[in-house]
């Protein structure tokens, strides 16, 4: 599902009645099946933008428009996990996982497997019988992308989804992600601090600066995958793009 995002601003109105330009005038092509990351620092809109794709917020001006047609809603078929996931409280991990699926297409069984598969795949074998307010923050947020994921959304948007893991589990679940998206042949949006989480995932990385958010500099990532994070021009390209986030910092602050 490709995504044109069109001179989009996005104004929030503060309980004091001041308005925060999230956004200004965004402009931004994703194509179908691209792997694209949105960097940059704390309160520069990355999220705002990610709702505006979703169509869970509304821009004050322009528009977004996904696989032709202008986003005024959320849809199913442009799945998102928020960092404030929220799982229904009522459900088991395994029901939780295979919430959605109840509508879809395929058989019982193959659904039945299709959830299975992804507890496997974020090892929540044993949680499985748990109910969220029995998990951790990580193993709620591991539940919240297996159920997206689940769904086989077409456009999938992710807003930190790894940023409470360790280390370990993270690298593990970016590999995982890859391996997801070049299976699945969908187009993946997700946001990030971290340089080096955005150079092993992204085909393009849009930087973004605020006050207000706006697009700073886009960074095309060349490197073959699967991509291995000591090799010399990984490093390199990590060493460019944190070059390139401080002066677009110093340069906000001058
Ligand atoms: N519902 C809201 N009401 C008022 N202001 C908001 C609201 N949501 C976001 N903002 C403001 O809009 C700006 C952009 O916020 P946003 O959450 O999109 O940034 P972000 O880059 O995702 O930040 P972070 O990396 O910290 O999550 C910030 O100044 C924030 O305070």
């Amino acid at each position: 599902m490709d995504v044109e995002v069109k001179r989009a601003s996005k104004s929030y109105h503060s309980s004091g009645g001041k308005a925060v330009e999230a956004l200004s005038a965004i402009d931004l092509t994703i194509s179908s099946g691209e792997f694209v990351c949105l960097l940059g620092p704390s309160g520069c809109g990355k999220s705002t933008l990610l709702k505006l794709i979703a169509g869970i917020e509304t821009a004050s001006s322009g528009a977004v428009i996904c696989a032709g047609e202008v986003v005024v809603g959320p849809s199913t078929g442009r799945g998102f996990i928020f960092q404030d996931y929220s799982l229904f409280p009522w459900l088991t991990v395994r029901q939780n996982i295979a919430f959605g699926l109840q509508r879809g297409k395929g058989t019982k069984r193959e659904k039945r497997e299709l959830a299975e598969h992804y507890i496997r795949l974020f090892e929540l074998e044993e949680a499985a019988g748990l109910y969220p307010k029995q998990l951790s923050g990580g193993m709620s947020q591991r539940v919240a992308i297996a159920r997206a994921l689940c769904l086989q959304p077409k456009l999938l948007l992710m807003d930190e989804p790894f940023a409470a893991l360790d280390a370990m589990l993270r690298q593990k679940l970016q590999e995982e992600l890859v391996r997801i998206w070049q299976r699945e042949n969908a187009t993946f949006v997700f946001v990030t601090h971290d340089v080096e989480e955005a150079i092993f995932l992204a085909d393009r990385i849009i930087v973004m600066s605020p006050r207000p958010g706006a697009v700073s500099a886009i960074v095309p990532v060349q490197l073959p995958r699967p991509r291995e994070r000591t090799d010399a021009a990984f490093v390199e390209l990590r060493a460019s793009v944190l070059r390139l986030l401080h002066e677009r910092q110093s340069s906000i602050a001058q």
